[in-house]
Formats: C-alpha cells, structure tokens, sequence
C-alpha cells in the first residue's frame, strides 16, 4: 500500500459502484456483459484480499482499455474494415484539434498537410479513419464520384451530423446548418432572393467598392504598393458586399458598421468570432468570464455581433411594418416577412438572426479568402495575369466602368478564380452522417469490392483538398493552371469547391461575380507582382504558396504583393 493514500473499504465500495453503473450505462451487448462478470468477480476477489490503491487504478486502466477496445473494435465493424489510418483522435474531436499534425495525430492540418499522400498510403481514393482513443470512425474521400453520393442525397442515408452544423447554428438554426424538412423550408424562403437582379447590384457594387478602397486607402495617389496580406482587403471587400447587396446595410470602406454600444465594428466582431468558434461554442459560458485575453475578445465580439445583428432585424422589422422597405425581394425582406407570417414557411426569431449570421459567415470569410488567393497565384504566374489582361481590354474596355452583362463573357478571369479555388478550397470539407445501414459504391477502388455497406451514424468526409489534388483527375496539381477550365463546362465534375446537389453553394455565383468584377477591376489598374522583402528570396517568396491556415475554412497566410500602376509601369 501506498503511504497516505486513503484505501478503504468505503473508497473501493464507492469505486466499484461508480465503476459497475459505468459499464452499465456504456455497454449492452453479451461480450461486455461476461466482461462485467469478469470484473465483478475480480473486484470480489480484490475486496476480500484487501487491495491497495494502485490495484484499483490498475482495474480502471484495464477497464477502460478494454472499453475502449470495444469501441474500437465497433468503429472497424462500422466501416466494414475499409483500409485506413488507425488514430488516437479523430482529427475534429477535442483533443484532436489542439494537437499538431504528426505522425501520431492527425490534426486538423492534415487535410493540407497529406493531400498528396494520404491516400496513396493505402493505394485508394477512400478511406477509413477509426481513432481508438477518442472520437467516432469515418470514412474520407478525395473521389468525385463518391462524394457525389454523399452529398446528393440529403434524405435517403445521407444528412449532415449535428456535430459539424453546430458550429454554424450558434446563432440560431439556418439553411447552412438545418436538415431534412427544416432544411427545405429555409431553401424556399431565401432560394428567391438569389436572382440576376441580385447578381447584378453585387456587380455594380463591387466596381464601386473597389473605387471607395483605392480612396480610403490611400492608393489613387501612388504608383507602387506594398500589401503585406491581401486578405485584409478582400475580407472587407466581402463582409460589405454582403452588408449592401443582402442587407442593405449602408456601409462604406471607410465607416465599417459599429455594434450600437460602439465598442467593436461589426466587421471586427464577425471576424472574432468566426475565430473564436471553439470557444463559444465548447466553453461553457461562464469560462468566458476569465480574464484571459482570447476569451474576453471572443466574449465581447459575441455580445457586439449580438446587438448589431438585433438591432438590424429590429429595424428591417420596423421598415417591412411601415412598409417603407423598398419594393425589391431581397433576403433581409424575405427573411423578415417570413419571421411575420405563421404556418409552414414561417421563421422563428432566432432562425431570422441564424441566417443573418450564416449570410455574413459563409459568403464572407470564403470569398474574401478565395479572392486573395487568385491574386497571389496571379503574381505567381504573371502569364495568366497577362492573359486576363487581353481579356480585359477585349471585353471591358480600359476607361469605363464594366457592365454586369460583360461577366459571362471574362471566361479567362472566371477560370483564375475557380482554378484558385481548387488549389485552395476555403470550404475544405463536406461532411454528412449516415442516417440508417447504407450501401455505397466504390468505383474499382477498395480492394475486392465495388459496394460497402455502412452502418448507421458513420461520418463521411469530402476532403476536398485531397480531391482537388487528385492526380487522376488533376494533371500537375500543384501547378497553378487556369487554361485546364478553359472552355470546360460551368460544372465540372471533378470541381468540388462548392460542392454539388441540392445542398451545393447557394452563393457560387454571388461569389464568382463579385470575383470577376473584383479582379478586372483591379487588374486593369495594377500590375501584381511578390513582393519579396528584405531578408528574403524570390525561392522563399515561392514557399509561402504553401503556408495554409487550416480552420473553420482553408487559406493562404500572409503573402506579400507589390501592386505598380499599370500606366506608371509603361512610362
Ligand atoms: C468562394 C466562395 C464560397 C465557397 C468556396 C463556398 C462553399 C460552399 C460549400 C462547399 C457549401 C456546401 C457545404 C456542404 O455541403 O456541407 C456551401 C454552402 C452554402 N453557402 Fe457557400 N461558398 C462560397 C460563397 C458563399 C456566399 C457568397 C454565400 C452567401 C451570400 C454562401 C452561402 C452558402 C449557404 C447559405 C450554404 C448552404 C446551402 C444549403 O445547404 O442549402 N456561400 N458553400
């Protein structure tokens, strides 16, 4: 026995008793039932030998191992033993995520990390990952074909698990987050709103954005720029798109929206917490209170995003009551109409200001990032940037500014866009639970076989960056190469980046607008080129292409640009 450790006959009664309604609650099958016979004897055994502490903590060790081995086991069988990694952690679980990618921990980098070897591990386009220490199995694919059954069926053994659409229903339930019914009533609602008119202000307003940026920030009176990180501008870009075109919030570049208190703007506020998801949503509540920096910031971004999203609904309310609101369908009338009316296409509050937030979320952070993104690639490889430049006199002209009807035809600048895209997916993952025991096939892909039945509440996993680098679908996949689309259909089948089905992107082309006008805009003022700083190399400049920040969406970190005046580079 152990020198002051309280052994008792009252802590090992207590012990067992916990111990028994553990396994009680945990197991029910007859393996686990001789298990707990087993361990009841032993436990008897130990009672009437007296044990010592460390005998209890060893019962408890192989308790676990041994329910854990089960569990384990259970997660093989789910996944009809289809090849893959063995892990600690499923890579999105708790302790999954804080640990890095390495060769014992997936990580949340891992679909970066490994998208050129993780499958090629196991010499096939799916595989399982079953984690025996914490976490439920999975099945990743980086085929096409396969994620198409995935995705495509929304009620027939597919939907999207709770655990993944919480993070985007903090706010309340939303067409992003919602399934099955739910689902299909959001859609009716807000699908409408998605029209060319809507198209066609996003493109005027980005022409006219991009005026208030080089304003505001100063460019129109030099010739030469240096923008340490891209992003800071297309993700303002974005979040007042969003603001204008859905909500008609009336932004500008220079006046980002304040919460009413005036304390943080709204952009600040999205963008906190977005970032800070995980701990608003696994903390409890009251952790927030700790005076830790990370924690008051996301706490006070919460309660900042709160009261601007309130009080904008409060408004448009007030607006659609006078019926001052003008005569146009957009999302933010829509969405309030249906928080008004009752029956079946009706909103609940929390629904209207769930949608307000998936709006701002989804369409914000991912076009913004993705934007970025075609720029640096576009300094990377200046023959394409060249190449849209010929479009862009062609099309558009190099005076005036550009119609919405010129859109379909920049198919070069379109082409960049979607090409940067595949390269980085900002919405990396797609995933969806099965709702019952279901067979999906494997085209001539898993060892043996063309069908695998799985059992219900499997995870299955899109990994897009995987798929986008899928050697059989993608020649050179590490090369930045727009003119593989050129003349390809609008909805290739390998391009995921969307995603594909009922539940694809409601915003694609609300994103791909807004790009195109974007870049013709910007690119036809300016040349982009690296910009390599001192200490550094054109070689190191080059490795940052591979620096991606992996969280709730994908991007490119800080790549810094050198932007010359077009007209001062001819001089
Ligand atoms: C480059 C920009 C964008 C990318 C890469 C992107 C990507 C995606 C993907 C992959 C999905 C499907 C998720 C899944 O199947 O689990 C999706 C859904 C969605 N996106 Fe986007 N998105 C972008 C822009 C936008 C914009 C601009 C908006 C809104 C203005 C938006 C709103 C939504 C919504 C509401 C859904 C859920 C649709 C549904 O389930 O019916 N997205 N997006």
């Amino acid at each position: 026995m152990v020198d002051g450790f309280p052994c008792n006959s009252h802590l090992e009664r207590i012990f067992s008793s916990a111990l028994l309604l553990f396994i009680h609650l945990q197991f029910r099958s007859s393996i686990v039932l001789n298990t707990f016979t087993s361990i009841m004897l032993c436990l008897d055994v130990m009672h009437s030998f007296k044990p010592g502490p460390w005998t209890v903590i060893l019962a408890a060790l192989v308790l676990f191992f041994a329910w854990r081995m089960k569990k384990f086991s259970d997660g093989l069988r789910a996944v009809n033993f289809l090849p893959g990694k063995i892990v600690m952690f499923q890579p999105y679980a708790f302790p999954g995520q804080i640990f890095p990618t390495t060769w014992w921990n997936l990580g949340i980098d891992f679909v970066w990390k490994w998208r050129g070897c993780l499958y090629e591990e196991f010499d096939n386009d799916t595989i399982s990952i079953v984690p025996f220490l914490w976490g439920s199995p999975g099945i990743f694919t980086r085929n096409p074909e396969v994620a198409r059954q995935f995705v495509l069926g929304t009620n027939a053994g597919f939907k999207k698990p709770e655990s993944a659409s919480n993070v985007f229903a903090v706010w309340g339930q939303n067409l992003l987050s919602a399934n099955g019914d739910a689902w299909r009533k959001h859609r009716r609602i807000i699908g409408p709103a998605f029209s060319n008119e809507l198209y066609e202000l996003v493109w005027d307003q980005s022409c006219q954005l991009y005026h208030e940026m080089v304003v505001d920030e100063r460019w129109s009176s030099e010739n030469i720029i240096h923008v340490e990180d891209m992003q800071k501008q297309t993700l303002k870009l974005a979040l007042l798109i969003i603001g204008r075109c859905i909500f008609d919030f009336p932004l500008s570049w220079s006046e980002p929206p304040r919460s009413p208190d005036g304390i943080m703007s709204a952009h600040e506020a999205i963008h906190t917490v977005i970032n800070s998801t995980n701990i608003l949503l696994f903390l409890p509540k009251w952790m927030l209170h700790i005076p830790l920096p990370a924690f008051s910031k996301a706490k006070q971004a919460s309660e900042a995003l709160n009261q601007f999203l309130y009080s904008q609904a409060a408004q448009k309310k007030y607006e659609v009551h006078s019926n001052s609101s003008q005569s146009r369908s957009d999302l933010f009338t829509l969405l309030v109409e249906a928080n008004e009316s009752q029956g079946k296409l009706s909103l609940e509050d929390s629904e209207v200001i769930g949608n307000m937030f998936i709006m701002l979320h989804a369409g914000h952070e991912t076009t913004g990032q993705a934007i970025s993104s075609t720029l640096v690639m576009l300094a990377a490889y200046p023959e394409f940037q060249e190449e849209i430049m010929e479009e862009i006199k062609e099309v558009i002209g190099l005076d005036h500014n550009p119609e919405f009807g010129s859109f379909s035809k920049l198919k070069k600048a379109q082409a960049a866009f979607q090409e940067a895209l595949r390269m980085y997916p900002t919405a990396h993952l797609a995933v969806r639970i099965t709702t019952e025991d279901t067979i999906f096939s494997t085209p001539q892909e898993v060892h043996g076989s063309a069908s695998l039945l799985l059992e219900k509440d499997v995870q299955l996993t899109v990994d897009m960056p995987a798929l986008h680098y899928n050697p059989r679908y993608f020649s050179e996949p590490e090369k930045f190469n727009p003119s593989r689309w050129y003349g390809v259909s609008d909805q290739p089948e390998s391009f995921s980046a969307f995603n594909v089905g009922p539940r694809s992107c409601i915003g694609r082309k609300f994103a791909t607008v807004e790009a195109v006008c974007f870049l013709c805009m910007l690119l036809r003022d300016w040349k982009i080129e690296p910009l390599v700083k001192k200490g550094m190399t054109e070689e190191s400049w080059r490795r940052k292409l591979y620096d991606v920040k992996v969280m709730v969406t994908l991007s490119l970190d800080e790549v810094p640009l050198r932007l010359t005046r077009r007209d001062f580079v001819a001089s």
